[in-house]
């Protein structure tokens, strides 16, 4: 089961209680996040990065749990497309995850984990305590935010409920709300993650050891949504792992089962169960045009100032350029300064984490 040491975090404890959507507070929210380059003098050069599903604070720096590089190192750093040279970079780990940040692993009032007694969170939540930070910081107006996937949805959130707090909002690989699609590939994941009987209600903490057979199933459905089938025909094709032969038997005869299996067990040794059943949900309740009135160009009415940079990739099939049209056109609605470009790149939703110079180009250039 993963969990990460105290000592590799930096992290920060709200003033106050955070109000959620749904009603209720949570109490003594922290927040792990990590800096990248110096803060200037007036405090105008900063850049707010929000991570995806999986992702967390060490954008650019070694993972705590994996060993592995930042999941955006090739994007941040000094000279590179964000650079740290010029701007001070934060980024911290949403609430409901498992890296620092307070989510279901954590303690609640009485010392035991929360488990399940976590309240539902939303992506506005999870904004609403990065503004916390921010106000702790002293920060009031960013340079920039910007995202990736759910990372984007923030991006998306942050400049619809606290416009002004921000220069630019550059929104990768994302979507306005969640399609039916997206919510069903979500609750396979969760399916199997609840019918793990090592789940026990999300009360597994104790035990050290977690629902981790269908924590890895769930993370496979969803790597095969983040993937494009071209990828998938070059990488692997129909080749098989290690045998000249079909084995007629149900092990992981092909690459691509191997690869699915590996992925799957790779991500129990860094993520938490229950923090995937929350930070899904709260994927899945993302609808920004709802949350304003049922129209999206609403949701950025006094964003307007706000430049925008809006970048979809032609083999998302799970977030596809007509989801960031749809974004683009909302803004169009009320005159915001908003550039958008469809990349093209072979490998799918996860193109923003892989290397794509005409990315890296549009983020320098938007940034600067
Ligand atoms: C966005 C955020 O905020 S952070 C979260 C993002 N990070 C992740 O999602 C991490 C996990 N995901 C991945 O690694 C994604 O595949 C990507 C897209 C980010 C990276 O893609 P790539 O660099 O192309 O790596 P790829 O998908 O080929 O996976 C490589 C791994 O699969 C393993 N692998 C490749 N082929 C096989 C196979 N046939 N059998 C078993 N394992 C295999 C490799 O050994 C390698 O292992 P390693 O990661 O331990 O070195
Ligand atoms: N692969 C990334 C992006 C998914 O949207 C993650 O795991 O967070």
């Amino acid at each position: 089961m993963a969990t990460a040491l105290a000592s590799d975090l930096t992290t920060l404890t709200l003033g106050a209680p955070l109000a959620l959507d749904s009603g209720k507070q949570l109490a003594n929210v922290e927040l792990a996040y990590e800096t990248y380059g110096e803060l200037n003098a007036d405090k105008s050069n900063a850049i707010l990065i929000f991570h995806a599903l999986t992702g967390d604070q060490f954008v650019a720096k070694t993972h705590p749990l994996t060993g592995k590089p930042g999941w955006w190192d090739r994007m941040v750093g000094p000279g590179k497309p964000i650079d740290t040279a010029r701007y001070h970079v934060i980024c911290a780990n949403v609430i409901g995850s498992c890296l620092g940040s307070t989510g279901p692993a954590s303690a609640a009032q009485d010392g035991e984990p929360y488990g399940m007694r976590f309240p539902v969170i939303t992506i506005r939540d999870m904004v609403r305590a990065q503004v916390g930070l921010l106000d702790a910081l002293g920060i009031e107006r960013l340079h920039a935010v910007v995202g990736g996937s759910m990372g984007g949805m923030q991006a998306l959130s942050f400049a619809a409920n606290f416009p002004g707090r921000t220069e630019r909002v550059l929104a990768i690989a994302t979507t306005a709300r969640h399609s039916a699609q997206n919510i069903a590939f979500h609750e396979v994941g969760r399916q199997a993650i609840m019918a793990d009987p090592d789940w026990e209600g999300g009360d597994y903490y104790a035990r050290g050891k977690g629902p981790e057979k269908g924590l890895a199933v769930a993370r496979m459905a969803a790597h095969i949504t983040y993937l494009s089938e071209q990828g998938l025909t070059d990488k692997f094709g129909r080749q098989l792992q290690d045998r000249d032969a079909k084995s007629f038997g149900f092990d992981a005869d092909f690459q691509v089962e191997s690869y699915l299996r590996y992925q799957g067990l790779a991500f129990t040794d860094r993520f938490d169960a229950n923090s995937y059943l929350y930070i899904t949900r709260a994927m899945d309740y993302f609808d920004l045009a709802e949350e304003h009135g049922g129209l999206l160009a609403d949701a950025f009415r006094e964003a307007s100032d706000t430049r925008f940079c809006v970048v979809s990739f032609d083999t998302d099939w799970l977030y596809p350029t007509s989801e960031s049209r749809n974004v683009v056109h909302a803004l169009n609605a009320v005159a915001a300064p908003v550039s958008f470009v469809e990349l093209s790149a072979p490998f799918g939703h996860d193109s923003f984490l892989l290397e794509c110079p005409a990315l890296d180009r549009v983020v320098k250039g938007f940034l600067g």
